[in-house]
């Protein structure tokens, strides 16, 4: 059985298509009310139009994700330290994180927060492009699997697999998790690009520019080249840098429109600042980052950004 924690859009896409393929999922999320709608109802509102497989089991009560083995967690990176210490210890022996972030307060990505909370369990990422409607719709999608263990990781890929998500593996988790982190933080400077009206070859450049920062950060914390030209690297930078869809670029949209922020919870808000850190702790330059850590905060409209961007020393590529 698989306990999926987190009954947002991509939590309960997940719990879809699993329970599509024949797995029992028990699909938790923290509002009770919610959860005994959705189980009576068969739908909740953050996937219209979506019905929930009768193998899927809809609750708020942390008890019964004692039964699953595996769990999959997809909640918010900025919460999931919160939803950790809120919920009961569970005795899954694998848990996988579906986040797509660095934490802020300590700068982890989201294996390390939960290998922390859960030192017997062995962790994995899931990431890579994919929107939640896509999944839900029955869309073909690619992802990646990361986890240190090869051996658990090669059970998770056959477990998670479906006839319409195929999940490549590999042993490099932290490329995984910088690969899915760190592109949204590059879809808002495409986004506020795009809203400003600064045309698709800013964007272009920006998207090639950011790929050049994810790799220096990504390499710099251990993380393999090839990891960051796969499905948590490019492929999801140029779904997420090309999609109105993305909420990521939807912001930096909005930004770049000249409206005020519309939600900072948004992954790439946060991860920008952390990202920065990390940077500066590695005394590494991440210009777009630093530009789209400016924009969020209100320090720097996008005309400032673009200035300061173009404007640097001339470099080698
Ligand atoms: N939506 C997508 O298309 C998509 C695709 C791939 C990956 N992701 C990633 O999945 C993760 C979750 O995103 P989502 O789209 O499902 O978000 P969402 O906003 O739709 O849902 C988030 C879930 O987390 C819960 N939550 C929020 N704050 C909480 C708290 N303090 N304590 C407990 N629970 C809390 C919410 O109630 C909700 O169930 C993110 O890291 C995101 O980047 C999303
Ligand atoms: O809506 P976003 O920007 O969080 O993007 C969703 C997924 O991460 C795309 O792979």
């Amino acid at each position: 059985m698989i306990g999926v924690v987190g009954a947002g859009a991509f939590g309960t896409a997940l719990a879809v298509t699993w329970a599509r393929a024949g797995s029992d999922v028990v699909l938790w999320g923290r509002n009770t009310e919610a959860m005994a709608a959705a189980q009576s109802l068969r739908a909740l509102p953050c996937l219209p139009g979506v019905t929930l497989p009768d193998k899927i089991h809809a609750t708020a009560d942390p008890g019964h994700l004692d039964d699953c083995a595996t769990l999959v967690l997809a909640v918010p990176t900025q919460f999931l330290p919160d939803v950790l210490t809120t919920l009961p210890a569970f005795s899954a022996s694998h848990i996988v994180a579906a986040c797509k972030g660095v934490d802020l307060r300590s700068l982890q990505g989201p294996t390390t927060t939960i290998a922390q909370a859960y030192p017997q369990a062995v962790t994995a990422i899931l990431s890579g492009p994919s929107f939640a409607t896509d999944i839900a719709a029955g869309l073909p999608t690619a992802l990646s699997l990361g986890c240190e263990n090869d051996a658990v990781g090669a059970s998770l890929q056959a477990a998670l697999s479906t006839p319409t998500i195929r999940l490549y593996r590999t042993q490099d988790v932290t490329g995984v998790e910088l690969g899915g982190a760190l592109k949204n933080v590059i879809a808002i400077a495409c986004g506020a690009a795009i809203g400003a009206g600064l045309g698709d070859s800013a964007r272009a450049a920006l998207m090639t520019r950011g790929m050049a920062e994810i790799m220096r950060l990504a390499a710099a914390m251990g993380a393999r080249r090839d990891t960051l030209m796969g499905l948590s690297g490019l492929g999801d930078l140029a779904l997420t840098c090309a999609s109105p869809a993305s909420r990521n670029f939807a912001l930096g949209m909005a930004l770049g429109r000249g409206e005020p922020l519309p939600d900072a919870t948004t992954e790439g808000v946060a991860t920008a600042d952390a990202a920065l850190r990390l940077a500066t702790e590695r005394d590494l330059d991440l210009p777009v980052t630093q530009a789209v850590s400016g924009l969020v905060a209100g320090r720097l409209t996008v005309k400032d950004a673009m200035t300061d961007l173009l404007t640097r020393d001339l470099k080698t590529e």
